[in-house]
């Protein structure tokens, strides 16, 4: 019988509500060797490791196939992989986390309100400014999804932001940004507005499965399902 692996956030935001829920859900995880380790076990169920790792790690962990399970952020694995619902099972909401990713534009745009009427500003760009549109994200695949492939917007340049993408604009480094926000107070306090249809995703931490062959009869891996989804 071959291990079953989950990961779970080792640090931010997350790390607590996770631990809280697997807790509830009957899992109690015990660690491995001292406090500091970042591997644990599931009391009662042999052949179950936990490993911690950050929320990006455990998205990039499910897209290899690495782990079994993760809880992480809707928006970092769909972020980290192409066609994220063949490759993983969304297998619960766990209701905190949330956070959206939105497309953001300068308030003193007063006539852009739409994703439509960005596409106009990215059409003129060139010939008003001598370049395309630029956005600060950190997130490149839902950007290109949503410009692209959504709203055939295709004159834009991408302009990695790993930090603090919400002063880009002011700071000259784009034009435009697409980035998480939950309370919307970094946005206002950057002068910066939401299109009315700019939502890209609506994220929150979710239990996700790596879909795996060996998944299907293995007991284990629909009592892990169950017992999550029981006390959400
Ligand atoms: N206000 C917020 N700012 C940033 N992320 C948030 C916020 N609210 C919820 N989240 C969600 O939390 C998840 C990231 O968690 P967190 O920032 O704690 O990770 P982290 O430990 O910094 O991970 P990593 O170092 O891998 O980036 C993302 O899925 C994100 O959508
Ligand atoms: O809508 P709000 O409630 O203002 O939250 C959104 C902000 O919070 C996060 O940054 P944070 O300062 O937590 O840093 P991080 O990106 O490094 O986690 C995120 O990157 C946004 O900038």
């Amino acid at each position: 019988m071959s291990v079953i692996t989950i990961a779970l956030p080792s640090k931010g935001r997350i790390k607590e509500d996770t631990a809280a829920i697997f807790e509830r859900a009957g899992l109690a995880i015990s660690a491995v060797g001292n406090d500091r380790s970042y591997r644990g076990r599931i009391e009662g169920m042999d052949g179950v490791e936990i490993a911690y790792l950050s929320a990006s790690e455990i998205a990039r962990e499910l897209a290899s196939g690495a782990v079994d399970f993760g809880v992480t952020g809707e928006d970092l694995v769909r972020e980290g992989m192409a066609g994220a619902d063949g490759r993983v099972e969304f297998c619960a909401r766990l209701g905190f986390g949330q956070a959206d990713v939105v497309v953001a534009v300068p308030e003193i745009w007063l006539d852009v309100e739409t994703m439509a009427d960005l596409g106009d500003v990215a059409a003129d760009f060139r010939a008003r400014h001598g370049r395309r549109l630029q956005i600060a994200t950190k997130y490149w695949r839902l950007t290109q999804q949503f410009f692209s492939s959504q709203h055939g917007i295709q004159l834009y340049r991408i302009v990695e932001s790993l930090g603090a993408t919400e002063g880009a604009p002011a700071a000259g480094q784009a034009d435009i940004i697409v980035d998480i926000t939950s309370t919307g107070s970094t946005l206002r306090a950057n002068h910066l507005k939401i299109l009315s249809d700019g939502v890209i995703l609506k994220s929150e931490a979710c239990l996700v499965r790596a879909r795996k062959p060996d998944h299907e009869d293995d007991p284990r891996v629909a009592q892990i399902v169950e017992a999550v989804r029981g006390v959400l």
